[in-house]
Formats: C-alpha cells, structure tokens, sequence
C-alpha cells in the first residue's frame, strides 16, 4: 500500500478505486533487505575494499597476538635469557602496532561508509518526495515520514558504521580462534565450548533486557522533549491562561517516568557487569584448573595456558557480539526495506514530453511581461486558452465524493474570470487540478488546445503564479522569501517586484530591510504584508495565467487599497483567475462563475447575476455585503 507501514488502517474501498491502485507500493514482493542498499555502496567501492583489508589485517593481527603471548612467555620469560625475552616483546608490540594501525584504519573507513552512505540515502529520499504528488502526503503524513526517516537512516548508519563490520570481525575471530584453539589443546577446547553457552545465554539475555529499556528510556526521553517543545511553542497560550502550574506537574510527570524507566534499565545493567564478571572469570577459573594441571603434569606450557585462554577469551567475545549484532541486522534489513518502499513510490501524477505551446498575444501584455514567446496565427487566437471539458474529479481519499462534477467552461487569453460559491464548493480544488496536484479521474483541462497532461510537468506549473490565501513563508530572509519564485531573479529585479507589489515600503522599515528574516511562518509579518509578498512572488514568476485565492480576513482600509492596487497592477496582461471574496474583484472581473457543489450553476457578470442566480445575491449580500437592491 502507499502507507509505509505508517497508518495500519484503510477503508475497504480505496483498494477498489483504479485510481488510488497507482499509489500503492508493491511492499508485499521482493523483499529488499540489507542488499538493497549496495547500489549506495557502489560509488565507494575503493573504501569498501580498503576496509575489508583493514579488517583482514586487524583480526589476523588479533588472532596472532595470541602466539605472540605463548612466545612471551615460553621463549622470554622461561628461557630466562633476556635477549630472548626482548625479542620476543618486539615482535609483542609489532602485532599491537599492526593491531593498533589496522584498527585506526578500519574504525575510520567503515564509521566514514555509514555516515556517506547514510548521507547519500537522505538527500536521494529527500529529493524523491519533493517529486511525489500530494496525495501520496495525505496517505502518509510528512511528520510520520520524517521520524521514520530519521530512525531508520540511523539505524542504517550504526549498521552500516559498526554492526557490519563487528559482524564480519567477529566471524573471522570466531572461526579462527577455534581453529586455533583445536590444534593448540583438543581437551581444552572441548570444555571451552560446554562453558561458552553458559556464558554467552545469561549475557544475552541480560543483555536483551537492557536493549528493550533502552528503546524505552528513548521514548520516554523522546516524550518529554516533546511536551517541552509545545509548551514553549504555544508560550503564549501557556501564560494567557495561566497555565503554568499544571503544566510544570505534567511534564515533571513526565520527567519522573522516563527517569523511573532509566532506574529500571541501570539495575538491569548492573546485573549485566555482575553476571558477566562472575560467570566469564568462574569460566576462565575452571580452565585454569584444567590447563594448571596439565601445565603441573608437563602436557602443556605455561605459554600454552595463557595463549588459550588468550583464544577461549577471543572466541566468546566473538559469539557474544555475533549474537548481539544479529538482531541489529535484522531491524536494518527492515529499516532498509523501508526506506526503499519510499524510493520505490511513483508518483502519480506524471508530466508527459510536449513542450507547452506559446501564450498567444494579448493586446494588454507589456511585451517584457510575455516570456513564453508569442503566437500571433488565427487559430491561436480563437482557441480559448484554458478549457475545462467534462471534467469530474474525486480526492483519492474520498473516492467516493465527486468534489467536481462534469464542469465545462473555458477562458480566452487575457480574461479575468472570478469563481464565487459557498464554502466547500470545490474553488480551491479547481486550483489544484489546474497546478496538476491531482488530476480529473474524468474529463481533460486544456491549455491552448493541448491536454495539459501532455506536457512536461514543470513547464507547465512556470505557466501558472499561485497567489494563495495562506501565504506560505520560510524562515529565511525577505530576499530569499522573495527569490523563492525565482532563483535567477537579481536583487535589483526582486527589490522591483517587491516595489510594484507594495511591499517595498514596509520591507524597509523591518530592522535589516531586505535581509531580516521573517522567522517560522513568517509571524513577523501582518496579513496584508504576506500578501504582498505573495503578490511579488508573483510578479517574480512572471507566468501568462494568475491563480488568485484572495484572503477571506478582513484587511483594514489601507491594507485592502494596497494589496488591491498590487494585485491590479499584476494582472495587467494576464489571464487571471480569482477565488473571489471582495466586491472589487467580481466588480473588475470579464465574467463570474458561481459554482455550488462542485457544479457549476451559473455564469455572468455580477449585475446579471444578481437578478438571475439566487444563490450568487444570497453570496454577494453576504460576502460583499453588497446590499441585494444593487
Ligand atoms: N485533500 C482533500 N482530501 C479530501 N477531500 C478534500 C480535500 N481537500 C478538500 N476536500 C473536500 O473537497 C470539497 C471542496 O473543497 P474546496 O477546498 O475545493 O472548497 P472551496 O470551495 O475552496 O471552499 P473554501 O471557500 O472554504 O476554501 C470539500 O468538501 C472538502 O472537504
């Protein structure tokens, strides 16, 4: 399904309707895993190979230390000769050098392959969602996606940075040391083997426990941070009603749970250190008693003692943290699984290959304001420039709700074209289809003729400037908000935009002007500025078609003259559609539609409609507070 696994729960019959079908990711087949993510890797094979090298040498160099303390001893400390016993703590410290070097090494490179790694798969996930279409974020909720984002590329990096590597030493020691351990003292080997179980079962299993608190205490932690991050969001409200007291209980509440969760997790721990020093040291104790006697009776050295308790060491440290890695590969593979569903999806909305064709000329549009070339051919001229034919549409969540019902209507070149219903008729989700955030489930929207699905998807959004009611600002500085419409726009061409628009007034009266930063949501702003910033954006976009949702807020006088003035002077030439909630508007506008449940009753311009459509008098005596004799 297009949920990632995120909402467990759909209606029934969104598997039934063709067209939510394009949306749902085929997660049940061809199980990725841990695989999945080599094509990551690939760009690094050199470091991959380098790695593997470091950690052929570092196990190899770990195994021999081994010997290297069986000739210590042997050769050094009971020849009795010290040239013998430096010798011997030469070649010692070659091996820990050796050790020490290619553990440098291999530490570096593999820590450095999960952060790459992981850093490539994030902006490759990211760059695919700014590509998928916003249906695809009403099945899966952009918050949801951005935790899971963030815990399974870390899980992927401390796989990929450690647990891999851990797996792969521990494996090579493993197989090793027993190899070791075999030729060195068959017997001894044997008993070191019943002991390993007993060992390795209580630590895992302690060991286990600690894990799972572990993820608890995470999400008790993960809780506090959030109740702290909303009270100091909502600050204002916290203080308007005084709700200081009750808020500083909860969250001390929640402190003390996540601290209770943590006395829980370090008494585990603690059982942890007291198990594994006195069932490990019981261990080596029995071995000792074994090997002791064999070294009494003359079968062994006391070289040979210390080398395999120097393996029999080595070896459970190896199936310990095998067994301990196991379980952190499996949660990657499915943190990988995932993460690949997303780079999987497609979207579903897909731009075709023909490139839109030139906005024929209209005899209002300043030639510096018609970017996209000009056609002047007859038959340009009569073919209207937007065309909405039979078009049905239902949001695939609702698929059952026709929310636009077989419209037809069609706008010429130039034309300003005012859409007024009541709430919920359908307005914006016209605007919608017109940007191809969603296309018609029947019918086609026409541009010049051409369905717009046939061209490609960004060309065809650069003909259309989104003035919305809500206008969206980042927490960047006024140029930057500015520039969003254009990334090539210079400073000068923005500080014009921003001068036709109104806004260029009250930009310099902000502390640095064009440089502050208008802050999360842009609150630093009024209303009727963030329109004009919208409004300039516009400007900036300089596209043939206007899609404008006028704000449903009151604005004062002054503001309204403002905004209005802008507005005016960016429609000069275009074709402008307009979600009209201002007298003004419909007043300008060439024609008004009036659509009522997504249908549309009734066409003309506002002095007409007025005696002929009641619902438009009822709207227009409401909304404009025209009063119904006019
Ligand atoms: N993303 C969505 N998913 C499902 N239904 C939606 C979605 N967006 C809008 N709708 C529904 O579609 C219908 C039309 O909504 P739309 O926003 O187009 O109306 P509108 O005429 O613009 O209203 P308003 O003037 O209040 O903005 C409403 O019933 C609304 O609940």
């Amino acid at each position: 399904m297009t949920q990632l696994d995120i909402n467990q729960e759909k209606p029934a019959s969104r598997d039934q309707d063709p067209h939510h079908q394009q949306t749902t990711l085929d997660s049940g087949k061809d199980k990725p895993g841990l695989n999945a993510f080599l094509p990551f890797l690939r760009p690094y094979r050199l470091q991959v190979i380098y790695a593997l090298i470091a950690l052929v040498i570092t196990a190899g160099a770990m195994l021999s230390l081994g010997k290297g303390v069986q000739f210590l001893i042997d050769s050094g400390l009971a020849s009795g000769s010290e040239a013998d016993l430096t010798k011997a703590l030469w070649i010692f410290m070659g091996l820990v050098i050796l050790l020490g070097v290619g553990s440098f090494c291999r530490f570096f490179l593999v820590s450095w392959l999960g952060e790459r790694v992981v850093a490539d798969i994030r902006k490759a996930i990211f760059a695919h969602l700014l590509t998928l279409s916003p249906s695809f974020f009403e099945d899966n909720s952009p918050s949801e996606i951005q935790s899971r984002i963030t815990s399974d590329t870390t899980l992927l990096q401390s796989v990929i940075g450690s647990s891999l590597s851990i797996a792969l030493r521990s494996s090579l020691m493993l197989v090793g040391g027993i190899i070791f351990l075999l030729v060195m003292h068959f017997k001894l080997t044997l008993i070191l083997l019943v002991c390993v179980p007993f060992v390795v079962i209580p630590v895992l299993y302690f060991g286990r426990r600690v894990r799972r608190l572990s993820r608890y205490s995470q999400d008790e932690i993960a809780n506090v941070g959030r109740y702290l991050s909303q009270a100091l969001r909502h600050i204002k409200v916290v203080q308007a009603f005084t709700h200081e007291k009750h808020d500083e209980q909860r969250f001390s509440a929640a402190v003390e749970q996540a601290f209770a969760v943590s006395v829980k997790r370090i008494l585990q721990r603690s059982w942890l250190a007291l198990m594994a020093i006195l069932l490990s040291m019981s261990g080596i104790g029995i071995m000792l008693w074994f090997g002791g006697k064999d070294v009494i009776s003359g079968a062994i050295s006391a070289g040979d003692l210390a080398s395999f308790l120097f393996y029999s060491i080595v070896v459970a440290g190896a199936v310990t943290a095998l067994s301990e890695v196991m379980g952190e590969l499996q949660r990657a593979a499915g943190a990988t699984e995932r993460i690949m569903e997303l780079l999987n999806e497609r979207s579903v909305i897909v731009g075709g290959q023909q490139p839109v064709p030139a906005v024929p000329e209209s005899k209002s549009m300043p030639e510096s304001q018609n970017t996209v070339g000009v056609n002047n051919s007859p038959e340009a001229q009569t073919t209207p420039l937007l065309t909405l034919q039979d078009v049905t549409f239902r949001y695939p969540t609702r698929p059952t709700t026709a929310v636009l019902k077989h419209l037809n209507f069609s706008i010429q070149q130039g034309e300003t074209v005012a859409l007024v219903g009541p709430s919920g008729a359908g307005k914006s989700t016209l605007f919608e289809l017109l940007l191809r955030f969603y296309d018609p489930q029947q019918g086609q929207v026409r541009f010049s003729g051409q369905d717009i699905k046939t061209f490609d998807l960004g060309a065809w959004r650069q003909q259309l400037a989104l003035v919305p009611q809500e206008t969206a600002l980042f927490d960047q500085s006024v140029t930057d908000n500015l520039g969003y419409a254009n990334r090539d726009a210079s400073e000068n061409v923005i500080q014009s935009a921003a001068k036709q628009s109104n806004a260029h007034e009250f930009i310099q009266r902000l502390d640095k002007a064009y440089e502050t930063r208008l802050g999360e949501d842009g609150v630093r702003l009024s209303g009727g500025q963030r329109q004009r910033i919208a409004i300039a954006r516009a400007i900036l976009k300089d596209a043939p078609i206007l899609l404008l949702d006028e704000a449903t807020s009151a604005l004062d006088a002054q503001s309204e003259h403002m905004v209005q003035a802008a507005l005016e002077q960016l429609m000069i030439g275009r074709t402008t559609l307009v979600i009209a909630h201002r007298l003004a508007t419909v007043l300008n506008a060439d024609r008004i539609i009036v659509l009522d449940q997504g249908e549309i009753i009734a066409q003309g311009t506002h002095s007409e409609l007025l005696e002929t459509c009641a619902l438009y008098k009822r709207l227009a005596d409401l909304q404009f507070g025209e009063p119904s004799a006019n």
